[in-house]
């Protein structure tokens, strides 16, 4: 509607400048014309006046000799003398006196007086020459010549009449053109003004109109009352279409969720698309209740069906963020940013759902922003560091190896653990290089310690869920393996239970591919992921580490008790070894031990360690285990 409007009050404007403009022409043409027309009268007048001039130097010359004849001779001679000449209306001759001797008229009036023609006045329409007349070497009359200028006038008044239906023909087809290249023109800017308006992929709004809608919309509201929601939908890891599918079918994708949205957006409702896989929604209400979080729950809802792309069934959700005007925010910057932010909260909600904006939210954003900016900084910066925690056999006491932990050595905010920034990391993908890094640094550590002779050694290092998802994840493994010269049993690669049940089928594959490497694999926190059996028994994994949540309680708790003891039963017989984490006393390791557990990992046999201490602590288990034998 307001598209519209703008067009057509446009079109008029430009109409309107046309007439302007064509009327300046006109007036300016018109005073040009008047103003050569002025030249030319001047110049055509002095023309006419050098004729008269010479013609009364003649008339006077042969008037001389008629002088002696009577006056009707006199003036007869006079009239021969002057009749082919059109532009002499009249003429006298007087005495010296002023006494009329003889005239001559084209019409039947009287002589001009002596007094008038001897002095004649300037005359826009005539002109006058007088010229004495001379006789026996002193002035014997006087001769008056009369020219008249309205020959010349008529001329002029056609030629400024020629030059008038010239302008205005000039006029009208400039006009026609003008008119016709204006249309196109404006032809040309409304679509330019649609295109610079509108998102190619989804044909809705794009983020430069968003601004606008946004804008008007909370004008409307200010003034009428009523409320209005901006809901911010990120689609979640929308990337992995892209790069799984291709951009094509991602564009389809696109296309196909802005029609879901309009399906469930009433009349009225705006939906543009503000970014890559980013869509704001504006909706404007009568009532003051906000109508955002039953909008946002439909939207949720309704991704439960799937797209089909490409013959494809393809299944994706996403997170939103709602502002509420006024109370999250009374201009678009502060509406846009407060959803921005309850959708960000969402996300790291676990994605799939959507959060109303409180003012609380703020300062978590602002923190977490803060140590995002640093944390990109850290790998640069060395700032980040492995610390090693041993996992000990419960068959023999030996140290198998130590699992990889990640600390990040803040310049002011001293150690900070990976449970403050492994998530940050995670989100905004810094993980990947990360995660490559402790890849590299932890195999190249395991490579020293062989080197100074602690052989046989693990290490084993934690993936993060974007990391399984990173394609260059086989390749990142593979590099650290061959620049530290470990063999692939050296590594170790720990996946929790839930990310693996998360994307099972993908991660299957790539479990499959690093089995094939021979890398030694582990999921990690086992226990509270809901694995399915199904899967466990098909899945390529070595190890199972139980959870924490289920040792710290033993013995003593029944429940966990037996559940330690199944898992362990259960692991063995499909051939898969099991690490119990976070052991802290003498008792559990007694009771992970009589239940047939392979390995320990926790607080009991040490700390997580820096990587110069773990020398000494292998000298000191080492020299620990050979006393205990002997
Ligand atoms: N993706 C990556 N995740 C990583 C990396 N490094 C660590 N992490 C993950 O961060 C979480 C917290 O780790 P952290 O603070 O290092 O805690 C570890 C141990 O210190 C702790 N632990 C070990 N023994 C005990 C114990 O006896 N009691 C007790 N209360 N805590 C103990 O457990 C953490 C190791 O857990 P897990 O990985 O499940 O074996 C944690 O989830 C790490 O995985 C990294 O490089 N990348």
């Amino acid at each position: 509607m307001h598209k519209a409007k703008d067009v057509n009050n446009a079109s008029t404007l430009s109409k309107k400048l046309i007439e302007v403009d064509l009327k300046i022409s006109t007036v300016a043409l018109l005073l040009a014309s008047l103003f050569l027309c002025i030249y030319q009268y001047f110049v055509l007048r002095s023309d006419l006046d050098e004729q008269v001039q010479a013609q009364a130097v003649s008339v006077a010359s042969q008037m001389s000799t008629h002088l002696a004849a009577s006056n009707a001779e006199l003036g007869k001679s006079l009239s021969n003398r002057l009749q082919p000449f059109d532009f002499i209306e009249s003429a006298e001759i007087f005495t010296p006196q002023g006494k009329l001797l003889a005239s001559y008229g084209k019409t039947k009036a009287l002589p001009a007086g002596f007094k008038d023609a001897s002095n004649p006045r300037w005359h826009f329409n005539a002109l006058a020459a007088v010229q004495r007349i001379n006789g026996g070497g002193a002035q014997a009359g006087l001769l008056v010549l009369h020219a008249t200028l309205d020959q010349l006038l008529i001329r002029l008044a056609v030629y400024m009449c020629v030059a008038v239906l010239a302008i205005a023909a000039a006029l009208m087809v400039a006009r026609l053109i003008v008119v016709g290249l204006k249309e196109e023109l404006l032809q040309m800017e409304t679509h330019l003004q649609f295109l610079a308006h509108t998102d190619a992929v989804t044909g809705l709004p794009n983020r430069h109109a968003f601004s606008s809608r946004l804008d008007s919309v909370i004008s409307v509201v200010s003034e009428h009352g009523g409320s209005a929601d901006l809901l911010l939908l990120d689609l979640d890891n929308f990337k992995i279409v892209n790069d799984t599918l291709g951009h094509q079918s991602g564009d389809t994708l696109l296309g196909l969720v802005a029609e879901r949205l309009s399906s469930i957006l009433r009349e009225g409702d705006i939906v543009c698309r503000i970014g890559g896989d980013e869509f704001a929604i504006i909706l404007e209400t009568r009532a003051s209740k906000s109508a955002g979080e039953r909008i946002a729950e439909k939207i949720v809802g309704s991704f439960k069906e799937p797209f089909i792309v490409d013959q494809q069934e393809i299944y994706i959700t996403g997170s939103i963020g709602i502002s509420s005007f006024p109370g999250g925010g009374i201009d678009q910057s502060t509406l846009t940013r407060n959803a921005d932010t309850a959708m960000y909260k969402a996300k790291s909600k676990g994605k799939n759902s959507f959060e109303q904006f409180h003012p609380e939210m703020d300062v978590s954003v602002k923190k977490r922003a803060a140590i995002e900016l640093s944390l990109r900084k850290a790998l640069e910066r060395n700032e980040l560091a492995l610390y090693y925690q041993p996992k000990v056999s419960l068959k023999d006491q030996k140290v198998m190896g130590f699992e990889a932990l990640l600390r990040w050595n803040h310049p002011e905010m001293g150690l900070v653990s990976p449970v403050d920034f492994i998530p940050i990391a995670e989100e905004s993908g810094l993980i990947v290089p990360i995660g490559s890094w402790v890849i590299e640094t932890a195999c190249r550590q395991i490579r020293a310690w062989s080197d100074a002779g602690f052989n046989e050694l693990k290490v084993a290092v934690n993936l993060s869920a974007r990391q399984t998802k990173s394609i260059a994840l086989i390749d990142d493994v593979l590099n650290a393996l061959r620049k530290s010269g470990l063999h692939p049993w050296q590594l170790e690669l720990e996946i929790t239970e839930s990310m693996l049940m998360d994307n099972i089928h993908d991660n299957m594959d790539l479990l499959e591919n690093l089995q094939a490497a021979g890398i030694f694999l582990s999921i990690d926190d086992f226990g509270t992921g809901y694995s399915s059996m199904a899967y466990l028994k098909r899945l390529p994994i070595d190890q199972l580490k139980i959870d924490r949540a289920f040792i710290k309680d033993i013995p003593g708790d029944g429940d966990d008790e037996a559940i330690v003891s199944a898992i362990v039963d259960m692991a063995h017989r499909l051939g898969i070894a099991v690490v119990a984490e976070g052991a802290e006393t003498c008792e559990q390791i007694a009771f992970l031990e009589a239940a047939g557990c392979d390995a320990v990992q926790g607080f009991y046999v040490s700390h997580p360690l820096t990587a110069d201490d773990v020398p000494q602590f292998l000298e000191r288990h080492n020299k620990a285990l050979i006393a205990a034998a002997s």
